[in-house]
């Protein structure tokens, strides 16, 4: 359905994407990671140096002599330029943001503040050339859609936030676009509008090719089959929302699934941990076939199955790491204890018996059974 080869030096942007028809990808990533810069060049507003794009097997783009594709050495049939020429420039496509069938929905709606919100919805399909009354019709349709038919009559001004965002999502399903891009759409609502709005759009995104960016990762969680995690340009980290969040393979991605990682080597006799070659965390079953003696494994624990004690806990298949308490942050019910090295969710009342706080030594544990091994 879509694909994509980028590359945009000045940016660090260095991307190959595949989206199937229907899918929904998140896009994950720290601060300047190449996120906006990803959407805005499919949407048009952002010209990479050399790449290519197709959508439903309409070139988007074509530019420069070499895609990053060809570099690293996976020319797609998709890219292949007639009669295979690569003489490049006057050869450059490049489609206007309004011919590519891609709708991008920003983190603040940007409605037409003159028009009500059935006019703006509107605005795509009487573009595209539907009469007044289709385009109406289309407008009452999708308001219906993301539970917005009561505000058709409003104008920008009187919506709120979440509303405003509502009626936004209404007004790029209704230009019927091939690709939706959503830029952190639930960034700037209050906790309160984010779950609804969130519900929304698992309904609504259900049949459309969506890719979107998101620092939540609820927001993968419920609205993405596959998630995609991209550091300095590139993606490091793809795969089905679950695997990547229960299997992460990055810090970045760990700490966005709130989980602890453990990297390291697998031996006949457990672990080797990457950070302290002395540590070996008991394997649960051997060295399976998946991960045979000297292959590199992550070992994921979550925080609630993290013990914290002062005095060093012994017991077999435990895992024990002393560490400094760096810093304690109240979550709801329980408290995150962060080390150098592991975090742990403790109740109040286990913070309050070992008298836990920054700088104090204590000893990290988890069992075996808590951990979860897998192939890196
Ligand atoms: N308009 C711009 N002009 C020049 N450089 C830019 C522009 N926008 C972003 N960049 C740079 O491009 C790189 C990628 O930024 P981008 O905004 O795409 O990242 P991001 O992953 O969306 O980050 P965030 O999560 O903070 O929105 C960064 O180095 C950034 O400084």
């Amino acid at each position: 359905m879509l694909h994509l080869s980028a590359r945009m030096p000045e940016r660090g942007l260095d991307v190959r994407l595949h989206v199937e028809r229907g899918e929904t990808v998140a896009i994950l990533g720290p601060n300047g990671a190449g996120k906006s810069t990803l959407l805005g060049v499919l949407a048009g507003l952002v010209r990479p140096e050399t790449g290519r794009a197709a959508l439903a097997g309409r070139a988007l783009f074509r530019l420069g002599s070499e895609s990053a594709d060809d570099q690293h050495g996976h020319a797609s049939r998709e890219f292949a330029a007639p009669g295979g020429s690569r003489t490049g420039r006057p050869q450059d496509t490049w489609l206007p943001p309004h011919a590519r069938g891609v709708a991008l929905l920003a983190q603040d709606a940007l409605l037409f503040p003159h028009l009500s919100s059935a006019a703006n919805v509107a605005f795509g399909p009487r573009s595209a050339g539907a009469t007044r009354r289709e385009a109406q019709a289309r407008a009452l349709h999708w308001l219906g859609e993301v539970d917005a038919t009561d505000l058709a009559a409003r104008r920008p001004a009187r919506l709120s936030g979440g509303q405003a965002q509502r009626v936004a999502v209404a007004r790029a399903l209704a230009a019927e676009p091939q690709l939706l891009l959503l830029d952190e759409p639930l960034a700037a609502l209050d906790v309160a509008a984010a779950p609804v709005l969130r519900r929304m759009l698992r309904r609504v995104l259900a049949d459309q090719t969506v890719l979107i960016v998101t620092h939540d990762v609820l927001d993968a969680l419920t609205l993405a089959d596959r998630v995609v995690v991209m550091h300095e340009g590139r993606i490091i980290e793809q795969g089905p929302t679950r695997d990547v969040l229960e299997r992460p393979r990055t810090r970045f991605t760990a700490d966005l699934a709130a989980l602890n990682l453990i990297t390291g080597t697998n031996t006949h006799a457990g672990v080797v941990m990457d950070a302290d070659a002395t540590v070996i965390l008991p394997c649960p079953s051997g060295a399976p076939a998946d991960m045979p003696a000297g292959s590199r494994v992550g070992v994921a624990v979550r925080p609630a199955n993290v013990l914290v004690s002062l005095t060093e806990p012994r017991g077999p298949n435990l895992t024990v790491l002393p560490a400094l308490v760096r810093d304690l942050e109240p979550r709801g019910d329980v408290v995150r204890v962060r080390s150098d090295g592991l975090f742990a969710d403790l109740t109040p009342r286990v913070i309050a018996d070992l008298d836990l706080g920054p700088g104090i030594r204590a000893y990290f544990s988890f069992a075996a059974v808590d951990a979860v091994t897998y192939p890196l």
